[in-house]
């Protein structure tokens, strides 16, 4: 059965998109696929196998090598959260066949969500825009650069890893204009989505926020 209760929220690094793409689907039951860590998995496959990022054959080789059995274990490893994978995965996502050989696990994803869930929340750059452009209910979540940079800063510090601020918001700085800027499925609010800043915002705020947008949506009746 394919499945129509889809949510989908994109955004910039540290914007808090899968912060609270996790929280509304462990309330509305659905399952939940942070895109960005797919991107994360050829990123990290591809250092790992000693390339550099921008090496484009070898990116797509490690997308197009990534199955259900290979990513799964890897969308756990702790290597996935570190800055110079972010900075890889933004470096491979902009090769098409990159995107395109992530896009059929998306959207499987979302249309048969997974553990029979009714439904499922994805979170990313272009879930609203391409992946899944007829979900009912899109979400774009962003926050000022600096405020961005803080949120990540201290994550980074959280697991122990050494960060400076300046670096970590000149890092974001260069991949929002990479990701915003790239020919193939830039980081763009969708035309139909709910616009969300949550610069002065804390996660319990914009979780609100986000719960009164969905359930003002017809096509989610009694999930909220
Ligand atoms: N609204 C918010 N206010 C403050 N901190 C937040 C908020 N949302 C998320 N965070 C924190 O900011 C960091 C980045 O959030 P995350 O959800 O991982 O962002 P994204 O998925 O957009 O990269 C995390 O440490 C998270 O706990
Ligand atoms: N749907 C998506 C998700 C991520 N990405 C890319 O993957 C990178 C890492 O995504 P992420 O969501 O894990 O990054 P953060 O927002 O957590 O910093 C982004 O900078 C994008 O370049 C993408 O191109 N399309």
């Amino acid at each position: 059965m394919t499945s129509s209760f889809i949510v989908a929220i994109d955004g910039p690094a540290a914007s808090g998109k899968g912060t609270l793409a996790r929280r509304l689907a462990a309330t509305l039951g659905f399952a939940h696929l942070d895109t960005g860590a797919l991107y994360r998995a050829v990123g990290l496959t591809l250092l790992r196998a000693g390339h550099a990022p921008d090496d484009t054959q070898a990116a797509i080789a490690a997308a197009q090598g990534l199955d259900a059995a290979t990513v799964l274990p890897l969308m756990n490893d702790p290597a996935l959260r570190q800055d110079a994978v972010a900075v890889a995965a933004s470096k491979v996502s902009v090769v098409p066949e990159v995107r395109a050989a992530l896009l059929d696990f998306q959207r499987n994803f979302a249309n048969h969500p997974p553990g029979g869930a009714k439904g499922a929340v994805l979170d990313g750059r272009d879930v609203g825009t391409v992946v899944c452009p007829g979900a009912p209910a899109k979400l774009y979540v962003t926050a000022d650069v600096e405020v961005r940079a803080r949120r990540r800063l201290s994550e980074l510090r959280n697991t122990g890893a050494e960060a400076i601020y300046e670096a970590v918001l000149e890092d974001m700085k260069v991949r929002d204009a990479r990701d915003s800027q790239r020919a193939v499925a830039p980081l763009k609010p969708a035309v139909d989505a709910f616009l969300l800043d949550t610069s002065m915002m804390d996660a319990e705020q914009a979780f609100v926020a986000a719960t009164d947008f969905i359930r003002s949506r017809p096509a989610f009746p009694g999930f909220l």
